[in-house]
């Protein structure tokens, strides 16, 4: 079973409109709301991709009630925990240009923290662990060690999508997969990344720990470095309408195809071409979008 975990889920509240200037009045010509979060995301496109997983994170309000009911119609599987507070709203504005602002994550009480654990404590070996998404600073690093640390004893797959200090904690934990963004591997090294070969540089600096490393890059693509294994991924060619979720879609197609063939370089292909069908949509891909580009993937092993 897979479960994935958002400590900090969102609605997406996502404008499109011609123009965005600030310091003044704009009009939005469509807006949608999208359950978000990037563990959230992780769980509606496996069940796209026909993988079945249980949602488990912090949510609540009325922001939360509208995610928990939006993914059971979805036929999603969820397990919140309700934080007694209201669910944030993150902004996307897109105008030609991206742009976002996203709200703080929830505050979490130690006795929603230990809820969490007993959760937890029922997955077992062969269970797939997805923790994806900031993690708010009012829990402390230790647990979140904790947590990780359980899985890798308990032979859980550990898949890590965060970003800042707690990904630099979490990698010593042996995750299977972590999937940084080329700016959140070079906040690891406290430098500007700015190509595919400083990104593979840095990235083979993690694999003592880590089985699989993927960097997205946007629209160049992306690269795996497993092991002695390194491949370079260049997407397919197409508009992009809304990248958001694009890197969540690219961790979906990773496990989706893994579980199927256990291939890195098969499961990395189909992941950038989630990624890809994500990005040249308004919502997350669907699986005929992604059996449709995954052709178009061009994989060069190096
Ligand atoms: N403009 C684009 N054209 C083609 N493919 C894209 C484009 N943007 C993203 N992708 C695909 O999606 C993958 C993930 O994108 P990106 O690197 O933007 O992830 P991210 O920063 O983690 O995004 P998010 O946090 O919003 O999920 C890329 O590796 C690529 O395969
Ligand atoms: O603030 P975080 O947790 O870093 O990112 C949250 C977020 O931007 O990531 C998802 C896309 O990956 C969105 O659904 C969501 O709004």
């Amino acid at each position: 079973m897979i479960y994935t975990c958002t400590f900090t889920p969102s609605i997406d509240y996502t404008t499109y409109l011609s123009d965005f200037n600030t310091g003044t009045l704009n009009r939005a010509n469509d807006v949608y709301y999208y359950p978000g979060g990037k563990g959230i995301n992780v769980s509606r496109v496996l069940k796209r991709l026909s993988v079945q997983s249980t949602a488990l994170g912090f949510t609540g309000g009325f922001t939360g009630d509208y995610i928990a009911d939006f993914l059971q119609q979805e036929g999603i599987h969820t397990d919140f925990i309700d934080t007694n507070g209201i669910t944030r709203i993150n902004v996307k504005i897109k105008s030609g240009k991206e742009t976002e602002l996203n709200g703080p994550g929830p505050k979490i009480a130690p006795e929603q923290q230990a809820l969490l654990l007993e959760k937890i404590n029922v997955l077992h070996e062969g269970d797939w662990f997805v923790l994806a998404g900031s993690l708010p600073d009012s829990i402390p690093a230790s647990f979140y060690q904790q947590l990780a640390e359980n899985c890798s004893k308990c032979g859980i797959r550990f898949v890590l999508d965060t970003s800042g200090p707690a990904l630099a904690r979490l990698i010593s934990t042996r995750p299977f997969l972590i999937k940084p963004n080329q700016d959140e591997l070079g906040q690891l090294f406290d430098t500007t990344i700015t190509s595919k070969s400083e990104a593979f540089h840095y990235a083979t600096r993690l694999t003592d720990d880590v089985e699989h490393v993927i960097v997205s890059m946007g629209k160049e693509g992306a690269l795996l470095v497993s092991g002695n294994s390194k491949w370079d991924a260049t997407p397919p060619d197409g508009t992009a309408v809304n990248t958001v979720g694009a890197g969540d879609s690219l961790v979906s197609g990773f496990i989706a195809s893994y579980l199927q063939n256990q291939n890195p370089e098969e499961a990395f292909r189909y992941g950038v071409a989630a990624g890809s069908a994500t990005a040249f949509q308004m919502d997350l891909c669907s699986k005929e979008d992604v059996a449709s580009l995954v052709s178009e993937v061009r994989i060069n092993q190096l």
